[in-house]
């Protein structure tokens, strides 16, 4: 295998940046993702007939509601006196009774037209262009460039060639696509825009727009919404007649796009007609230079290489196919898909706004699967997971915007259920701040979401040592804290303090009476996170000098916990307090290994049985299941440090999906735009695939930096990484050859001692001042 090194250490090479096709889409999934963490655009490249699907984040049917039933916690008593005695079906029949959400919840997934609501798609641009001549088009290209963050197509047709630009821009808020032609006047095309449903479409002079009017579930008037489009030429003309506008003749078009809706009170109509005008007026050339530079300034500040081979300059769609025949002929593949990780991070979402939700904010759908919300019992916190590792911090943000509103809806909900202080979330939410549990105890009952989404914000402070953030969410780590510590109870056999009910997530198990059930008491991953959780608040609680008695409460109670895990007696780590037998031993969830990762409390070093009894647990699994959870499984196994075994896993992350609808059970992998496949589609896997990546090359949890801690033999010959992050604000840039380390520097705002290992051996290492210009 030749690979070219050389360039390992002189930077990027261009096919490391893009994803490119030799055809139009065929479907949605091959299409391109471009984004500007508000704004979504998918061009599917047609020749003759374009699709744009168009999106913006914030779209969402349905409503506030209170779906808390506020008697449900006069059956607590009874709930937890039937899981006492082992009768936990008893118990689940009370809790789908008594102690769910009111009314229809997320209606199982279908909430369009429920208060629960979903994320929508805003509408699809129909582009229909007119050749002079009817000849099949040549050279046909289709790209996305991850270091600008635009799309293209390119073709020639009957001696013209055709070229189009699409950004959704860092600079104005406004989608953009610029088309031209190699010889004057021959642009002919007509734009029109609609839905599938609630909308109508209006011309306001040569400006066409789509608007309308979701359902809030309730009387039918929720989220209003707005797109405006206008197109500038050179040379030629344009009408708009029949809710279409019609070029005619033109060198050059611009289309401009702006889009808006009333969320948080968003004054629409004024802000989208403000973004136009301003648009409008610059050049193409200016915006393009404005909305590279900001999306440059956090996407260059990371990167990661293995060298390259002419295999890398084949279409994706082909690459992927060879991949999957033999890695090994294209190594800068799995670099391209870490990348385009990171550039998904930061195409949906942005300070102040939303983070990305079970589709980013890419979706064509009305009712999107699984309301494309935000899952609490993985999803939205894989989502999160690479952003500080690959050098992302302020795209955490979001996500501690939204937590914080979630706090006074989580009080009422703890109040309702457990007459519980603090705060309290289950497995899913929206926009709306839905904190309630699920409509069905089998899922809807797992108290361990909020607990897990306060592991996120927390990574946010150990990768900055932002004391100021530190002591802005601390109020609600507190009130997560104090929600557990209210609700524990003491288990019988070992007098343990523990959930209940509660849900291993998604998870069921066999009664002695044959019987199956998920609602239990103290499930593994409960008591991994209040374990966290706790030491956590202790921790922020020292450092803000605050809450001593609440930190003494805390290191108590923390002794009554159950250890950070079992091993039961096939050698696994138990999922729950019992040895019971599983209804679906390959479950795509592994609930139980959360002590490994997201969480530290599992270690090879530090807790090497419980490490084996893990590593039991992934082998009796297997690795096929939906794209997240083989992602969650690869750094699984990268904290296993077993990186032959993790490369597995980024093999399989790469696996042809095998198109069964929410089949949950197996058979995700990528589409040919590299998006992941749950199937359907759903970014988590894309994001838990880049933080799998990342946690090969650097891991940080465990007490010092180390370099390399689990690379396959695959990627023993060399590589380079620039720019991740490890805890303690320290950036990392070094290079390896022959599985040895060549060069490594650290870096951090303040300079500062810090423990390094590899080539095994762990060494005192003082940082470097961060280059001038390199922002953290
Ligand atoms: C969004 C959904 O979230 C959970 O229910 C998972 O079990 C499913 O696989 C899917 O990812």
């Amino acid at each position: 295998k030749v690979v070219c090194l050389a360039w390992i250490f002189l930077g990027f090479s261009a096919s490391a940046q893009r994803i490119w096709y030799a055809k139009p889409a065929a479907q949605w999934e091959e299409t391109l993702p471009l984004g500007n963490g508000r704004l979504g655009m998918m061009p599917d490249g047609g020749v003759k007939k374009e699709s744009v699907v168009l999106n913006d984040i914030t779209l969402w049917s349905g409503s506030p509601q209170d779906a808390n039933n506020p008697d449900a916690h006069k059956s607590l008593p009874k709930i937890r006196e039937l899981i006492l005695a082992g009768r936990n079906d008893e118990a689940q029949a009370l809790v789908n009774k008594q102690f769910v959400a009111r009314g229809a919840g997320s209606g199982h997934g279908n909430g369009a037209n429920v208060p629960f609501g979903c994320y929508q798609v805003l509408g699809t641009l129909h582009l229909d262009y007119q050749y002079p001549v009817a000849s099949e088009p040549v050279d046909y290209q289709r790209e996305l460039s991850l270091s600008d963050a635009m799309a293209s197509t390119r073709f020639s047709l009957g001696g013209v060639t055709y070229r189009r630009e699409y950004l959704t821009s860092f600079g104005d808020d406004v989608s953009v696509i610029r088309l031209t032609a190699s010889k004057p006047g021959q642009l002919r095309f007509s734009v029109s825009v609609d839905r599938p449903e609630r909308f109508k479409t209006a011309l306001e002079g040569q400006e066409l727009q789509l608007s309308g009017q979701l359902n809030n579930g309730t009387d039918g008037n929720g989220m209003r919404y707005l797109a405006r489009i206008r197109v500038v030429l050179k040379e030629g003309t344009q009408s708009a007649k029949d809710g279409k506008l019609t070029i005619d003749g033109a060198t050059e078009a611009l289309l401009v796009i702006s889009a808006g809706t009333d969320f948080r009170g968003n004054d629409f109509v004024q802000n989208t007609r403000k973004e136009l005008e301003k648009a409008l007026k610059k050049p193409f050339a200016v915006q393009k230079k404005e909305h590279t530079a900001k999306y440059r300034a956090l996407y260059a500040r990371a990167d990661f290489s293995l060298g390259t081979t002419p295999a890398a300059e084949k279409p994706t769609d082909e690459r992927l196919e060879a991949f999957r025949a033999n890695p090994s002929a294209d190594p800068a593949l799995v670099p391209l898909y870490f990348q385009f990780g990171r550039y998904l991070s930061i195409a949906s979402t942005r300070v102040g706004l939303l983070p990305p939700n079970l589709q980013g904010l890419w979706a064509n759908q009305i009712q999107t699967p699984w309301n494309g919300d935000y899952h609490l019992d993985v999803n939205i916190q894989m989502n999160q997971w690479p952003v500080e590792v690959v050098n992302l911090p302020e795209l955490n943000l979001p996500l501690a915007d939204l937590v914080k509103g979630m706090v006074p809806f989580g009080e009422k909900t703890a109040k309702a259920y457990y007459r519980a202080e603090g705060w309290v979330a289950h497995v899913i939410t929206n926009v709306w701040g839905y904190t309630e549990p699920g409509e069905d105890a089998s899922w809807g009952a797992t108290n361990a979401g909020s607990g897990w989404i306060c592991n996120n914000l927390w990574q946010h402070y150990e990768f900055t040592n932002d004391t100021q953030y530190l002591r802005d969410i601390y109020p609600v780590l507190k009130g997560s804290a104090a929600f557990y510590n209210s609700v524990l109870i003491r288990e019988p056999k070992h007098g343990w303090l523990v959930t209940a009910p509660s849900v291993s997530p998604e998870n069921s198990f066999y009664l002695p009476n044959g019987k199956t059930a998920a609602i239990c008491m103290g499930p593994t991953i409960d008591n991994q996170i209040v374990r966290e959780l706790f030491s956590h608040v202790i921790h922020a609680s020292e450092v803000l000098g605050v809450d001593e008695a609440f930190r003494q409460t805390l290191i108590e109670k923390r002794k009554l916990l159950p250890p950070p895990g079992e091993v039961a007696s096939d050698g696994r780590l138990k999922e729950w307090l019992e040895e019971y037998r599983e209804v679906e031993p390959k479950h795509r969830h592994i609930s139980h290994l959360y002590g490994l990762y997201p969480a530290s409390l599992i270690t090879p070093e530090g807790t090497p049985e419980l490490a084996e009894a893990a590593r039991k647990v992934l082998e009796f699994k297997g690795d096929d299941s939906p794209g997240w959870s083989k992602a969650y499984k690869l750094l699984f196994w990268a904290r296993l440090r077993d990186g032959n075994r993790a490369y597995k896993l980024v093999r399989e992350l790469f696996s042809l999906t095998r198109e069964t609808f929410m089949n949950n059970g197996a058979g995700g992998g990528v589409y040919p735009n590299m998006l992941s496949a749950g199937p359907p589609f759903q970014i988590d896997g894309n994001f838990g695939g880049t933080a799998g990546i990342a946690e090969m090359l650097v891991q940080s949890h465990a007490g010092y930096i180390e370099l390399l801690p689990a690379i396959p033999g695959e990627w023993k010959s060399g590589g380079a990484v620039k720019g991740l992050k490890a805890r303690g604000n320290v950036t990392v840039d070094f290079t390896w050859k022959d599985g040895k380390i060549t060069r490594a520097r650290f870096f951090s705002p303040v300079a500062q001692t810090v423990k390094v290992k590899y080539d095994g051996q762990i060494r005192d290492v003082k940082t470097e001042k961060l280059p001038a210009g390199i922002k953290l």
